[in-house]
């Protein structure tokens, strides 16, 4: 049983190793699958079997901070197929991406480390009960358990202004929050100018779940200053002695198969590089399958498992399990580059893109700071891809436009921009999100515009956290097996989104025109101040939109089975036994928060859910 790599679990490379079977398979080494089995592995008593599509890397791409972007240059470490043409976006299809290496997204992501406001995780239970266990109560002891935060220095504290509050923070994970020691200097005056906008709240990092204008940790152990991430923080040093504990990468699941009684008993699985079913393995899970392949991923299973909407099962030719509409709907995703873009004229401070090892970089810039950060690991390159910015409530960005467009949008049938022939359960799961929805839009205590500031010029990214369109992640019928599987965004296909993100444009001007920033002679270069009438904003926005800034979510979402719902309250499928579902596609909706701190916390959660039933 072969292992090269100390001081881990026993990694194995060929099917012919695995065991017959396991208390536990998970399927996926992801962010939520490596916090899971670290957990379900550490008292003893349980075997546990991770299945992981990618290998094993740890190489400069995955581990570097600098610019927090390093692990998408290596395209071995995740998937990139294209999307579904979309058609409100002038038909563009943009990369698929998630990560497919051991730690999955978690190894690849920009490391930006913030979790949602309280509404957002009491809006999740509220679709159960007014007592549910998915609330921000609930979640709270799990977002402490599952990171180890570390202060600023109190320099670096006091010459930016960043408030923490460690309250909210654990100090145990292995999954490490920290700050740089280095910040660029015109963050300073981008937070500042924030200051003069009405209704702008300045609460503490993201802990006690307040909108506002903050500074965030990055996933970064501040000790060597590596990428922190499932895999050195879940899988890394738990000691060949778990000799219950078995990883098999590279290896790809295909489906769960079920017993007469809907029980889940196996795993089927091949190599990640097979093109058919020929020779593939079957290995038994005594107790529980859990699917944490992720947002894009984990649908695909259950409906290759015969777990998800009969019609698309059927034209397939896969015997339905369960019918269950709700697998692959509910798809959303935080829409990116949606605002204005301004230039700075006359900038006197470095520049983010001045540091690029790429061929445009500043070489004397560029020397010094890797000098410093040989020296002592800290400077410029400390920094992934940013710690600052805002999130704020829909009041705040369109005071005098808000209500009408939380009324229009509330005033809407469920079913009008949902796809065509969708089930009456997810349509009753979109109503009841829509009337929550409406009242987000209304909240002060709620984000739905996203800035986040890179001290850098030109600037402007803007991220809408609530898009109110929902897409579907669902197989290719001609290739279940060996095709990856179709993802429609359908981004802009519900029109409220149109009217938020022209309101975001309207903003983000103001906010460069009318605060302290016009002193620096911001230039819009995007789409350019004479884009001024809503149909020019609106053409823009077609053509320059990204649906995605990767953060998936929704494709097997904790929901009532009435509202569309693909598993309960303890993370089980609907309609079977011994299967659940703990990753990102649970989340029933996207918290105003990129969605890395929320996944962790979910799968602590998930783990002693587990455990509880065992
Ligand atoms: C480029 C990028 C940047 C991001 N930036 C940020 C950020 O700055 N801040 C933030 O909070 N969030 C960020 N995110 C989002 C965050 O990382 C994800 O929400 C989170 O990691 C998702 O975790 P997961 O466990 O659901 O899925 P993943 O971590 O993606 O894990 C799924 C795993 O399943 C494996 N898998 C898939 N199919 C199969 C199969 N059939 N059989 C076996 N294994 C399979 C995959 O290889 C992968 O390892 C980013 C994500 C990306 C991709």
């Amino acid at each position: 049983r072969g292992t090269s790599f100390p001081a881990h679990s026993a990694i194995l490379t060929r099917g012919a190793d695995v065991d017959a079977e396991y208390d536990y398979i998970i399927v996926g080494g992801g962010t939520a699958g490596l916090t899971v089995a670290d957990r379900l592995t550490e008292n003893g008593r349980y075997s546990v079997l991770v299945i992981e599509y990618g290998p094993f890397k740890n190489d400069s791409s995955i581990t570097t901070v600098a610019f927090g972007f390093q692990g998408l240059l290596d395209v071995t470490n995740y998937f990139n197929f294209p999307s579904q043409p979309q058609v409100n976006l002038n038909n563009r299809s943009i990369g698929v991406i998630v990560g497919g290496v051991l730690g999955g997204s978690s190894a690849i992501n920009g490391m930006q480390v913030m979790r949602g406001q309280k509404e957002d995780y009491d809006r999740w239970g509220s679709y159960f009960s007014a007592r549910s266990p998915w609330s921000w109560d609930g979640l709270l002891p799990y977002f402490k358990k599952a990171w180890h935060f570390h202060p600023p220095t109190a320099q670096l504290a006091r010459d930016f202004d960043i408030k923490y509050d460690a309250r909210y923070w654990g100090t145990t994970s292995n999954i490490h929050a920290s700050f740089p020691t280095y910040q660029y200097p015109f963050l300073k005056e981008e937070m500042a100018a924030f200051k003069e906008i009405p209704g702008v709240e300045f609460p503490p990092d993201s802990g006690a779940g307040r909108p506002g204008a903050f500074w965030w940790p990055a996933s970064v152990d501040p000790g060597p200053v590596l990428r922190s991430f499932s895999r050195p923080g879940h899988w890394d040093g738990i000691s060949s002695t778990r000799r219950n504990y078995h990883t098999i990468t590279e290896h790809k699941v295909l489906k769960v198969l079920f017993d007469r009684t809907k029980r889940a008993t196996s795993v089927v699985y091949v190599p990640s590089n097979a093109t058919s079913q020929a020779g593939a393995r079957t290995v038994k899970a005594r107790k529980e399958i859990i699917l944490s392949a992720g947002t894009i991923h984990t649908p695909q299973i259950l409906q290759r498992s015969g777990v998800g909407p009969k019609s698309l099962l059927r034209g397939a030719g896969i015997d339905v399990i369960v019918d269950l509409p709700g697998v692959g709907s509910n798809f959303q995703d935080h829409a990116f580059s949606v605002g204005a873009t301004f230039q700075l004229n006359n900038f006197p401070f470095p520049k983010v893109e001045d540091l690029y090892p790429f061929g445009t970089g500043n070489a004397t810039l560029i020397a010094a700071a890797e000098a410093q950060f040989a020296l002592n690991r800290t400077g410029p390159l400390s920094v992934a891809s940013g710690n600052a910015g805002a999130f704020l409530p829909f009041p705040v960005i369109a005071p005098t436009t808000y209500r009408a467009i939380a009324d229009r949008y509330e005033a809407q049938s469920a079913a009008a921009y949902l796809p065509a022939g969708s089930d009456p359960t997810v349509i009753a799961g979109y109503a009841a999100q829509k009337k929550a929805l409406a009242k987000l839009l209304r909240s002060r205590d709620a984000s739905v515009y996203n800035f986040f500031a890179r001290g850098t010029t030109p600037e402007s990214s803007i991220v809408h956290l609530h898009p109110l369109s929902r897409g579907t992640v669902l197989f290719n019928v001609s290739d279940p097996f060996f095709s990856e599987p179709l993802v429609d965004y359908r981004a802009l296909s519900n029109p409220a989104d149109l009217d938020i993100l022209v309101e975001f444009t309207k903003f983000t001007r103001k906010y460069w025109l009318e605060t302290r920033l016009r002193n620096w002679a911001p230039e819009e270069v995007i789409p350019g101040a004479n884009a001024t009438t809503p149909a020019a904003i609106i053409a823009y926005i077609k053509e320059n939109l990204n649906p995605s800034v990767f953060h998936p979510i929704g494709t097997s979402a904790m929901m009532p089975l009435s509202l569309g719902g693909v598993v309960d309250e303890t993370l089980q499928v609907y309609g079977v036994k011994g299967l659940s579902v703990v990753d990102a596609s649970v989340m029933p909706e996207l918290p105003g928060a990129y969605t890395q701190q929320t996944t962790y916390a979910i799968a602590e959660k998930g783990a002693d859910l587990i455990k509880a039933r065992s």
